[in-house]
């Protein structure tokens, strides 16, 4: 069942070539092909929550770019605003994993397809039933040649009254650490939600402590300060005020793309008036059920898995 809320994210997605064996890359002879890209993982992670989810990208008119348009519209993703262009082939990523289920990634996505969007791609039409928008460093670091399209699409946002929430996602193999921060400053004072590790936000600031990156934020006149710690958790400065949860323990495979759902059932939550507490007990489930699967989104559960999840309930299997 689709609930009333609708969001739109927009960015690069790729062809994920996932490693059959841990260890170095350049040991790794058989690989799986999957899809992923942080915003499309996004989008999917909403839509199996049951949100209106749309995305909007360009992808190589090849057959890559077909796997992945096939792949998001099968998980309900509104692909409506997707489109294949001729001269660029689409992005793709080969992933390394390590024991611990960290990964690394190593991108063929100079230039991306996304590259292609021009502002007049961006219209009003496209925010039709949308509530939120959901911005990532990913697509700011591939497409920073045109702010002018996240720009547009803020203004509009903002003119709609609608959450504007955002992700750093910094990714140091697409842009250097000074050019993330002087981009991601420019959004920052539109963004109500803010996403982040520690790291990153540390990173964008130049700041240390949690009083300094709260103020830091406060600054911007920023909500919801969300600090995502992986398996240790999360914490949430809103009004002034820190909640925190601690977690899930999972056995985690690969950690790829938890961060993308920890996202997806924030904005679900939040959507939803959850308080505070419920909200990052909701999004650790998620995010943990991501670590538990293989790939950088099929792990991303159904409504009803992330509830019985978080009620230690056995789902019925045969
Ligand atoms: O989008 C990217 O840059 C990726 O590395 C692909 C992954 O699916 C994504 O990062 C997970 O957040």
């Amino acid at each position: 069942m689709q609930s009333e809320f609708g969001v739109l994210t927009i960015g690069d997605a790729m062809i994920t070539m996932n490693p059959m064996s841990t260890g170095p890359l350049r040991y790794v002879t058989n690989f799986e092909r999957k899809v992923g890209g942080a915003e499309m993982n996004f989008a999917i992670g909403c839509s199996r929550l049951g949100m209106h989810s749309k995305w909007i990208s360009r992808l190589g008119k090849d057959e890559f770019g077909r796997v992945i348009y096939n792949f998001a519209r099968g998980e309900g993703v509104d692909v409506s605003a997707v489109d294949f262009v001729e001269d660029v082939a689409t992005s793709v990523n080969f992933k390394e994993i390590q024991g611990n289920g960290n990964g690394k990634t190593f991108y063929y996505r100079d230039p991306s397809p996304v590259t292609s969007l021009k502002e007049e791609d961006i219209t009003e039409e496209l925010f039709e039933g949308i509530q939120a928008v959901h911005l990532t460093g990913v697509y700011l670091a591939v497409n920073h040649q045109h702010l002018s399209i996240a720009k547009k699409i803020i203004k509009i946002a903002k003119e709609k009254q609608l959450t504007i929430s955002f992700d750093p996602n910094i990714r140091l193999k697409l842009w250097s650490a000074e050019k993330a921060k002087e981009v991601i400053e420019t959004i920052l004072p539109d963004v109500d939600i803010i996403l982040t590790g520690l790291d990153e936000l540390q990173l964008i600031s130049g700041k240390e402590s949690l009083d300094e990156l709260k103020a830091y934020t406060e600054g911007f006149g920023i909500q919801d300060l969300v600090i995502k710690d992986g398996s240790r958790g999360s914490k949430l400065c809103r009004n002034g005020e820190w909640t925190s949860d601690s977690g899930f323990t999972v056995t985690p495979i690969d950690s790829v793309g938890a961060g993308d759902g920890f996202d997806a059932a924030y904005l679900y939550g939040y959507l939803n008036h959850y308080e505070t507490q419920q909200l990052l007990r909701f999004a650790n489930a998620v995010g943990a059920l991501v670590t538990t699967v293989s790939g950088d989104n099929e792990g991303l559960p159904y409504l009803e898995d992330v509830l019985a999840f978080i009620d230690n309930k056995k789902m019925i299997e045969r």
